[in-house]
């Protein structure tokens, strides 16, 4: 069976499928460690080569990385991208993919917190966490053997709601170990344009591998949400080509040619009640600058938010979320970016 194969057969069924062998990739050993999570190691390792893990479809109507996650399955079928380090693939919400909706029951990408996640809610999304939580748990178990954890990079690629000031821009959970500046200059030599670092714990997936874990993780936004056919992947090009290269494990050829605008999360503004809005237009882009005395939003519960003393720039806003999850981001620039990227 081919990688396309198996990944589109468990958007159609979510079986286990009973893997022996993939004959397009004699070189290297597959594991299912859950339904749509597949582990790639090469059967003889050269050196330490660094680990990744790509995962795509967390929220299934964010359909780019569904299909750059297609181009690599291409790639590695066709015996075109060989694997020269351990790679996780996942495919996260497949009924929301099949059904083209962010999600169906509840918000998979806020779920990913041991201490909360229970294994009897039924909901379609926490089962499913508790499936990806496992899966990375086991692969992180099995590469750490010969990886640094901090070397292990986890792209978990989306597309954002809505237009932004930089399209393509990385979002750095909350930790309390910095990412290394070679890590940033990864990101912006696949056409990541601004860094985004959150100022407390989110419970995202990415969360969950640099929290859990200490691997080296983002959650990537890639442009607009769109239907499947409707993508520009030409500016995505230098985005294949990184995961290309940590597939390969060969990235460190890769050169920094590109800026990075860095941004920190300074607040976040929940939708407490029922009755919730923003004081400002429903497309306005991500990263929009406001200057103090703005109204953010209007809440039942809290009252309305109004710009103190520094401007803020929000990023993610959306009045439309389950109540009490976060409808909007603030965030500043960051004083001193890294060496050599504006
Ligand atoms: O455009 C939007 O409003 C949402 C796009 C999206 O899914 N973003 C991620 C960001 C995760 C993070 O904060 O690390 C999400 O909301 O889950
Ligand atoms: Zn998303």
């Amino acid at each position: 069976m081919s990688l396309s194969d198996y990944f589109a057969e468990f958007i159609a069924t979510n079986e286990m499928t009973v893997w022996s062998d993939c004959d397009a990739l004699p070189e290297v050993s597959a594991v299912e460690y859950a339904p749509g999570a597949m582990a790639l190691v090469p059967r003889a390792i050269e050196g330490s080569p660094e680990a990744t893990i790509i995962s795509a479809g967390i929220h299934g109507d964010e359909t780019a990385p569904i299909e750059l996650f297609g181009e690599l399955l291409a790639a590695l079928d066709a015996g075109q991208l060989r694997v020269g380090a351990p790679t996780l693939l996942i495919m996260g919400n497949r009924r929301a993919i099949a059904a083209g909706r962010r999600y169906i029951d509840t918000n998979l990408n806020r779920l990913f917190r041991r201490e909360t996640l229970l294994q009897d809610d039924h909901r379609f999304e926490c089962q499913r966490a508790l499936e990806l939580m496992h899966a990375v748990d086991r692969f992180m178990s099995d590469v750490v053997k010969n990886n640094d954890a901090g070397s292990v990079l986890h792209l978990d690629m989306h597309t954002a709601i809505r237009d932004s000031r930089y399209p393509r821009f990385a979002v750095e959970p909350f930790s309390e170990t910095p990412t290394p500046d070679a890590v940033w200059q990864q990101l912006a030599s696949a056409g990541l344009q601004a860094g985004l670092s959150q100022h407390q714990h989110s419970w995202t997936f990415s969360h969950y591998t640099r929290h859990y874990h200490g691997a080296q993780g983002f959650t990537l936004e890639l442009g607009r949400v769109a239907p499947f056919g409707s993508n520009d992947l030409e500016p995505l090009a230098p985005m294949l080509d990184l995961l290309r290269a940590r597939i390969a494990g060969t990235h460190d050829s890769i050169a920094n040619q590109r800026p990075l605008v860095r941004f920190v999360v300074t607040d976040e503004i929940m939708r407490k009640s029922d009755d919730f809005e923003l004081c400002f237009a429903d497309d306005i882009a991500n990263f929009t600058e406001f200057p103090p005395g703005s109204c953010l939003a209007r809440d039942g519960n809290d009252g309305e938010w109004i710009v103190r003393e520094a401007p803020v720039h929000v990023v993610f806003p959306n009045a439309n979320v389950e109540r009490g999850a976060r409808a909007l981001l603030l965030a500043r620039p960051l004083a001193s970016e890294y060496p050599g990227t504006q």
